[in-house]
């Protein structure tokens, strides 16, 4: 099934636009995870179990696996969400922006090594080095807009004739999304260009990190980003999820935390 056909069927069947990120810390886990041989899968595995029925998708966040060697754990776990949570997306975040004929690889990477469904990039060398990702015509990828970090302003602010980078961005991946396939990371910690990137792009779906532990308001991101239906948004939340416990009731706590997102998130829905 396509990621989009993935994604709306979680929206419309499951109702929730929640999106549960696996940045996992070794630091942060659980004493029982010390001995463990596949401490990055084993931990991320127990989150997924604990709270797939309430998620749109999961993100995987690339740099924590392959930063210790645990890419494996990366494959398994991903194929594990495939193979126990058929109709579940996954989003590798790995901002990844090249020539060509290096994205080919990348694009390879996300898609044929680790089975992703949808992968996010940087869009600062263009449409050729977004186009290798689009031959995949099942997978999606998410262009980087307005991040949640306060540096983005440093580039994303910049004037450009009279409107800010980061809409010249939108306007660029629209023109760029004739298949369907793209759309944009917008930060949940700025509300307001929220709200501005969906009036310029009304047809295209938004990944939205930055509630939780950044601190970003979900009632006014999700008045700001959701479309016409009420969806078009994948709204992240990793670190306040994955840590509501360090004890071993770690999987319960996160199902509880990620139970009371998925609602507030609803809530400010109507
Ligand atoms: O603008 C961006 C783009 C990506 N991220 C990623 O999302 C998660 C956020 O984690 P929290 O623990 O919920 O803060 C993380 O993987 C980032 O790399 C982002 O935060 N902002």
């Amino acid at each position: 099934m396509k990621f989009t056909e993935m994604l709306q069927q979680r929206w419309d069947k499951n109702n929730t636009l929640l999106c549960v990120g696996l940045d996992p810390d070794l630091k942060r886990f659980p004493d029982k995870f010390a001995s463990c041989r596949h401490p990055y899968l084993d931990f991320c595995w127990e989150i997924v179990q604990a709270t797939a029925d309430t998620v749109c998708a999961f993100k995987p966040q690339i740099a924590y696996f392959a930063s210790v060697g645990a890419e494996d754990q990366l494959t398994e776990l991903i194929r594990r969400i495939h193979s126990e949570f058929p109709g579940i997306p996954v989003i590798l975040d790995a901002k990844r922006g090249d020539i060509g004929s290096t994205a080919k690889h990348y694009a390879k990477e996300a898609f044929e090594r680790f089975g992703a469904d949808c992968v996010t990039l940087s869009p600062y060398m263009g449409r050729d080095s977004v186009e290798p990702y689009l031959e995949y015509e099942d997978k999606g990828a998410f262009i980087l807009c307005r991040t949640s970090n306060k540096g983005g302003d440093d580039l994303q602010m910049l004037d450009c004739g009279g409107k800010p980078l980061y809409h010249v961005v939108a306007e660029k991946v629209a023109e760029w999304n004739t298949t369907g396939q793209l759309g944009l990371v917008i930060g949940a910690t700025y509300p307001n260009e929220l709200k501005s990137v969906r009036a310029i792009t009304p047809e295209l779906n938004f990944l939205v990190p930055g509630i939780g532990a950044q601190g970003g308001d979900v009632n006014a991101s999700v008045k700001s980003g959701m479309n016409a239906e009420k969806t078009g948004m994948i709204i992240n939340s990793s670190r306040a999820i994955l840590y509501a416990s360090q004890g071993d009731d770690f999987a319960q706590k996160a199902r509880f935390a990620a139970l009371r997102t998925r609602d507030e998130i609803n809530k400010a829905r109507g």
